[in-house]
């Protein structure tokens, strides 16, 4: 038996001026798929993912995440709802230590825990924080290192540290933007089995944009494919690579 639709978006459209940069996208993600989004540079996937996140308000569609209409959320509200993300340029405190960047994203899950963040909460709490912020580095492999500078890491581990922050805010779906980007082959390599794994530690849903299409081709169970805004393909990934519509689309880019 198929799972059920989680993620309902319904002709989705964002016009920035005269561009479309997002143009009547419709699609639907079953509850524990992994789903990839694919297309040439400023196809508008993150875009997509903006709209998705209350990043940025749709000029028109909707999305549905269950039976809430997320169309029109704040940004806080959508990541309260169970939807939370990382981004393509890598939103890190630097300056702060790993353990504490994720100790914040955990603070910054409902106003009053931020509220709480800033002016103290009671002794109790802030060990469970702390305790969780250390299972999530140790998810992603970074626990040994929870005091070192995030800045200090490399691409691969800030990216690793970005998922482990997505994680503190424990959603129902995480939305991967380029988590492959400024990876080492052998950090690509072990990307597909790491997300799997907390895809199924976590019961997720995951929605993955990368270009690295080896990785796609690996990891996703459905891929959707846009190209200037549009929806062109979506299925699974050997039928979307054979699709002549993408392979036009990726050649004339
Ligand atoms: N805030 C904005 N104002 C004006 N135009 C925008 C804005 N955000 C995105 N765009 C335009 O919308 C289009 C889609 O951009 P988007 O970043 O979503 O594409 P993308 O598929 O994520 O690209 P890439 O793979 O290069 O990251 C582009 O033409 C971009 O210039």
């Amino acid at each position: 038996m198929e799972a059920p639709v989680l993620l309902d978006a319904r002709q989705l459209t964002r016009r920035f001026g005269g561009l479309v940069a997002v143009n009547a996208v419709s699609f639907e993600v079953r509850r524990g798929e992994i789903f990839g989004l694919i297309g040439p540079n400023g196809a508008g996937k993150t875009t997509l993912f903006n709209l998705m996140t209350g990043l940025t308000p749709p000029s028109s569609g909707s999305l549905n995440f269950g039976n809430q209409n997320m169309t029109g959320l704040s940004p806080h509200q959508v990541a309260a709802s169970g939807i939370s993300r990382t981004f393509q340029n890598i939103r890190l405190f630097g300056p702060l230590t790993a353990l504490e960047n994720v100790k914040i994203a955990q603070h910054a899950r409902t106003r009053a825990g931020l509220w709480a963040g800033v002016f103290g909460r009671d002794k109790a709490e802030e060990r469970r924080v702390e305790l969780r912020a250390w299972e999530l580095l140790d998810l992603v492999g970074l626990s040994d290192r929870a005091g070192e500078q995030a800045a200090n890491f490399s691409y691969g581990d800030q990216r690793r540290l970005e998922i482990a922050r997505a994680l503190a805010t424990q959603p129902r779906v995480l939305l991967l933007d380029e988590p492959a980007a400024g990876m080492n082959t052998a950090e690509k390599g072990a990307l597909t089995s790491f997300i799997r794994e907390v895809r199924d530690r976590f019961d997720l849903t995951v929605m993955v944009i990368e270009h690295h299409v080896p990785l796609v081709m690996n990891l996703c169970d459905r891929v959707a494919v846009l190209n200037f805004g549009e929806l062109i393909a979506v299925g699974d990934p050997a039928s979307v690579q054979r699709d002549p519509k993408v392979i036009e689309a990726y050649l004339g880019s």
